[in-house]
């Protein structure tokens, strides 16, 4: 498999995610983040959008990251020259390239869109910037006008294409379908950019991936546009431990990350999210728990320290023996079998009536009822 790239944009498409503002010091403090863990590149947002948001890329473009900075535009002029004027001197611009996106933004008039595109790439290799365009609604777009456009936006002096899955309404097998055609086209990079409408962007970004695409579009939390983008704990986890490519990420620090967006983002991370949502690494099931105890391999797809986690095994409605008699052992408390199934059956009532698990004080006391119900 080729290099990949991770080109996160948090600060770009995830915080178009609706209800999301970040301040200025969160955006500073998330591009710090993605830097220090190791992000090579970071879209950090839109310069079109006026002071406030020039002024965090300004004060990110000063900070002298490792990471390059990406600023977003439309193929308009005077995008380009907010992006010059916040220092970057990588610009992205995008196009719309499906028939239902140029009819609304063009009026149909696809010859105007691409001399505007020529002219910004023009404006923009001019100014000595590094240029990447973005086929907006790729997946929709007639393959062949989308071929098109991708080979003159190489000609004009493109260095990378953006495949974007504006709407998620691909499959991993179209989507790799559809990316290897560009791949096989370009002389240049292609990128991929999936939305999550579905919940295949990761999947799909991976796709992408084994097609031959090199760069891919991430966010923190997979926050985004409606149901969000392909997520960054996601992609690069994916492809250090299914794919075997440790993409020189500090994995360890990816919960502290997730926190940081969260909180930023004013949402809640799931539990049951994948890499870091607080179950990812909580057993509660019997039959896990007892397989956990003897080795965590068993349930656990790597170790949660990997990730920044620590293992739980906690008390609940699916609770089994193992577990609840080791847990009172460490308490210097011993059931006979009897015992230890009368405090199973009060552990699944309470934990029912609860709608919770259970703190290993409620277990103690659940034992010490048990056991003075039946001394009574
Ligand atoms: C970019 C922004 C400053 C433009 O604001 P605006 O001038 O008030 O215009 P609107 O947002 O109402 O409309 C979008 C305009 O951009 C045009 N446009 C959309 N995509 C375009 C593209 N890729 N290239 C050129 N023009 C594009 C639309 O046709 C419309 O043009 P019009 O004003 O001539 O009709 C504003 O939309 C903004 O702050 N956006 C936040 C980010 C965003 O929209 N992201 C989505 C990325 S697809
Ligand atoms: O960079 C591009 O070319 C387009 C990226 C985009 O995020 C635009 C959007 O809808 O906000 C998408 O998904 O198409």
């Amino acid at each position: 498999m080729n290099e990949i790239l991770i080109n996160d944009t948090t600060l770009r498409d995830g915080e178009q995610a609706a209800g999301v503002a970040f301040t200025f010091e969160e955006k500073v403090a998330i591009a710090k983040f993605l830097d220090a863990i190791g992000i090579p590149e970071l879209e950090v947002g839109i310069p079109a959008m006026g002071d406030a948001e020039t002024h965090a890329i300004i004060a990110i473009s000063d900070l002298g990251l490792q990471a390059k900075l990406l600023g977003w535009n439309r193929a308009v002029i005077s995008d380009i020259k907010a992006s010059i004027t916040c220092g970057l001197q990588r610009v992205h611009i995008a196009i719309p390239v499906s028939g239902i996106q140029i009819a609304a933004k063009f009026h149909g008039q696809w010859r105007v869109s691409l001399q505007k595109l020529k002219d910004c790439i023009s404006f923009a290799v001019d100014k000595g910037l590094w240029v990447a365009v973005g086929g907006e609604d790729s997946s929709r777009a007639d393959p062949n006008f989308l071929l098109d456009v991708a080979l003159n936006a190489q000609e004009w002096g493109a260095s990378r294409f953006r495949f974007c899955d504006t709407v998620g309404v691909l499959d991993p097998f179209s989507t790799y379908a559809k990316v290897k055609q560009l791949v096989s086209a370009l002389s240049i990079p292609v990128e991929i950019h999936t939305h999550n409408d579905f919940g295949l962007a990761t999947a799909n970004a991976l796709a992408g991936i084994k097609a031959g695409a090199t760069s891919v579009n991430t966010t923190v939390n997979g926050v985004g546009e409606r149901a969000g983008n392909a997520a960054l704990e996601e992609v690069v986890m994916s492809i250090k431990r299914i794919y075997g490519i440790n993409l020189g990420v500090d994995t360890r620090r990816l919960l502290e990350l997730s926190q940081l967006v969260a909180s930023a983002s004013n949402s809640h991370v799931p539990p049951w999210k994948a890499i870091v949502g607080e179950n990812t690494f909580a057993h509660e099931s019997g039959i896990h728990a007892h397989g956990v105890l003897q080795n965590p391999l068993t349930y656990e797809p790597f170790a949660p320290e990997e990730v920044g986690w620590e293992r739980r095994l906690v008390v609940g409605k699916h609770s089994g023996r193992h577990h609840i008699t080791s847990l009172l052992q460490q308490n210097n408390i011993f059931l006979d079998p009897e015992e230890a199934q009368s405090v199973l059956d009060a552990v699944r009532q309470q934990s029912i009536k609860e709608k919770r698990n259970l703190t290993v004080e409620e277990l103690l006391s659940l034992v010490r009822e048990q056991r003075y119900s039946h001394a009574t």
